[in-house]
């Protein structure tokens, strides 16, 4: 069997198990790549469609990540090609990033977060853990989902419509990147939405770059009348602009989810799929080596940050794509540092040996809370 697969997956030993593993650059995947191949393991870098595999015997395809925009998903199932993705297998790290960009943003404000609302746009594996967790933090949060919303879901929030959300202080969004559908996410924050939120908000994008109409946040940061915003995903990646950089308070090379963890369990989570699709016994999850112990004590915001940072500085993130612009070809420099990116290890993998004053105890059980 013979099994295509993007060299920056971690954990491919797993499927040279099952047939001759081929590493290639994601982004160079083509269809010649994968004309006589049976396996296609993607991650979000590869367009997966009629153009890539027409001429090819790939029959399972699948994506070691929770978003399958890169995925023309409608014509895999006409033409019986089997899909899986990894729903959920990196919401924890991005949910961890979010804490960390809004506690950053607030220090450098001079504001706590706690005193804050949040607007929390998609209330799925990602958006529901970051409402359960700010809400522990104290902060008020406001939740819009439609699609839940219309199947009767309970998150355990009530679900808003997306206009009635934006006076919140913070908004962060957690939606796939859809163009089509019900309620389609394609520039869901277009001008006018951005407009409303005004300088004094706080917009910290997740999801995926063209959630957020990138030009139209440029013109209004411009002009002095945009949100502070935290960009992890950019409309052309992996091209950034860098005169939107300049502006933003923090950004970084589509990284939210790069834990450890998160990229083990996507490839886990692909490979499970795949002995289920092919009638294998799938193996016991291992175990992880036990990492040294934080003695960090958390009385007051700074304290809770500073602990986040023990495990993951998103400011080291933020100078190095910095840096990447200088790089004559800076979409490779973008792509580089993703592929060479010093993946971090989750909160609850630590074993944190402080005390925590009251207001904070909620906040560190849910990040310390076995996955
Ligand atoms: N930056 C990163 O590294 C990173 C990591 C993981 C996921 N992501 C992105 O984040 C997205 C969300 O991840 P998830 O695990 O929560 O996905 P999910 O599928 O579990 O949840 C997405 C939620 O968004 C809702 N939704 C869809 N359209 C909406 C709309 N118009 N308005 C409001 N809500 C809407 C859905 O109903 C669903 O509940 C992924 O699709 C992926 O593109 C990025
Ligand atoms: O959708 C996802 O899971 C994330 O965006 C993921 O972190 C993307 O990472 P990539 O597949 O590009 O390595």
């Amino acid at each position: 069997m013979k099994i295509i697969a993007d060299a920056n997956m971690p954990g491919l030993e797993l499927f040279s198990r099952q047939g001759t593993v081929v590493k290639v650059d994601g982004r160079s995947i083509d269809p010649a790549t994968v004309k006589d191949a049976d396996i296609l393991l993607v991650r979000s870098v590869t367009r997966v469609d009629e153009a890539l595999l027409a001429d090819s015997a790939v029959r399972f395809v699948g994506s070691a990540t929770i978003g399958t925009d890169h995925v023309d998903l409608e014509w895999l199932a006409k033409t019986g090609r089997h899909f899986a993705h990894a729903p959920g297998c990196n919401a924890r790290a991005v949910a961890e990033y979010v804490l960390q960009a809004l506690l950053l943003v607030c220090q450098r404000q001079g504001r706590s977060a706690a005193t804050m609302s949040v607007a929390v746009i998609g209330m799925g594996n990602v958006g529901s853990r970051v409402a359960r967790w700010l809400a522990a933090l104290g902060l008020k949060v406001r939740a819009c989902d439609p699609l839940l919303k219309e199947q009767g879901v309970e998150t355990g929030f009530a679900l808003e419509p997306v206009e009635s959300v934006l006076d919140c202080d913070v908004i962060s969004v957690h939606v796939p990147l859809t163009r089509n559908g019900p309620c389609p996410t394609w520039h869901l924050l277009d001008k006018n939405r951005l407009s409303v939120m005004g300088p004094e908000k706080i917009l910290i994008n997740t999801c995926r770059g063209p959630v957020v109409d990138n030009s139209a946040l440029l013109a209004l940061l411009k002009a002095g009348q945009g949100p502070a915003s935290v960009l992890d995903v950019w409309e052309d990646e992996p091209r950034v602009p860098a005169e939107l950089l300049d502006r933003v308070v923090l950004g970084s090379p589509h990284i939210a989810g790069y834990s450890a963890q998160g990229k083990e369990n996507g490839t886990r989570m692909v490979y499970e799929a795949f002995c289920r699709w092919s009638g294998l016994a799938a193996p016991l999850p291992g175990t992880e080596e036990a990492l040294p112990a934080l003695r960090l004590d958390v009385t007051d915001e700074a304290g809770l940050l500073a602990l986040l940072q023990t495990a993951y500085s998103l400011p080291e993130d933020f100078r190095r794509l910095q840096e990447s612009l200088e790089n004559a070809d800076p979409a490779w420099a973008f792509d580089q540092l993703r592929k060479q990116y010093p993946f971090r290890q989750e909160m609850h993998r630590w074993d944190w040996q402080g005390t925590a004053s009251e207001p904070f105890r909620a906040i560190l059980n849910a990040l310390f809370a076995p996955a």
